[in-house]
């Protein structure tokens, strides 16, 4: 499913939190959502998810308008704190969202517990949630935003408080998820950390969006046997095959290649210069 909006605009009082963003979020993609402190990302996802009203914009659907109910159906929304209700069990919390839902009363049970297999919390399932770590609670958090099945996953720094494991992890599973026809907007500050899940990158600063370089695809370090780490080359390529391909083609023609691989601070650099701009 992809998810389209044009002209997003949204004001608290008179300060204008988002000022005009477009959003476009390919099925089968996985793209970062970036920007300083305040630029009003958490806003944008908020509208995404149906949660807030828009003041001006249009949010699409594989290509139809859709209004606020309709995209609660159908958008997994994970927010930075997952709120639990503390005397409740991680079973009844993740059972009484999928009857929300309109699962029925074994089917949410079910749902539930497949979903603290996949989030490794089974040990929890009869447990009540203030027992829950911070990480512990954020995978709860996962696993309620997947309840439903939603065909378009919005995460609001979901990886915060999340041991390296059940980051990797969460990396794996949203990109299954992607695998598997979702469309995901993923909004974080670990920028290495995004680099290597992202296909695509929107850059959000004062309330405005705009696409990054990476949507042209990521560069790439080549550096040949005898020549010095400073002077090594860098090309862009749109994908890992078309990389492989010219990497093969090097080899063939007699280039003794030592370094091949992707720059994982290419994000990275990108931000700060932005924020360099900016003071
Ligand atoms: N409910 C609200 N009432 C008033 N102002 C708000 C409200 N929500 C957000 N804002 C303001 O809108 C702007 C954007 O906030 P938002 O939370 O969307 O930013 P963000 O990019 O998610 O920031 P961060 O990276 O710190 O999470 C900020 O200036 C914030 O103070």
């Amino acid at each position: 499913m992809a998810l389209a909006a044009r002209g997003l605009t949204r004001a608290f009082g008179r300060h204008i939190a988002v000022a005009g963003a477009d959003v476009s979020v390919a099925s089968g993609t996985i793209t970062g959502l970036v920007g300083p402190n305040g630029a009003g990302k958490t806003t944008l996802l908020l509208m995404l998810a149906g949660l807030l009203q828009p003041d001006t914009g249009t949010i699409t659907v594989d290509g139809t308008e859709i209004d606020g109910s309709r995209l609660r159906s159908i958008v997994g929304w994970m927010p930075d704190v997952f709120g639990t209700w503390d005397s409740l069990t991680a079973v009844e919390i993740l059972s009484t969202f999928g009857r929300l839902h309109g699962l029925s009363r074994t089917e949410a049970r079910r749902r539930a517990v497949d979903l603290l297999e996949l989030v490794h919390l089974a040990e929890f399932a009869d447990r009540p949630a203030h027992e829950l770590s911070r990480g512990q609670k954020q995978r709860l958090g996962f696993a309620r935003t997947l309840v439903h099945r939603p065909r378009v996953l919005l995460l609001d720094e979901p990886a915060s408080g999340m041991d390296p494991r059940s980051r990797v992890e969460l990396r794996d599973q949203l990109r299954a998820l992607a695998d598997s026809g979702c469309a995901v907007l993923i909004s974080s500050h670990i920028l290495t950390e995004l680099s290597e899940m992202v296909d695509d990158v929107i850059i959000m600063t004062e309330g405005r969006t705009r696409p990054s370089e990476l949507s042209a695809g990521h560069r790439w370090r080549i550096r040949e046997a005898g020549q010095p780490a400073a002077s090594a080359t860098t090309m862009r390529f749109p994908d890992e095959q078309v990389a492989a391909q010219h990497l093969a083609e090097l080899i063939v023609a007699g280039h003794q290649v030592v370094e091949f691989a992707r720059i994982d601070t290419e994000l990275e650099d990108a931000y700060l210069a932005l924020d360099a701009d900016r003071t």
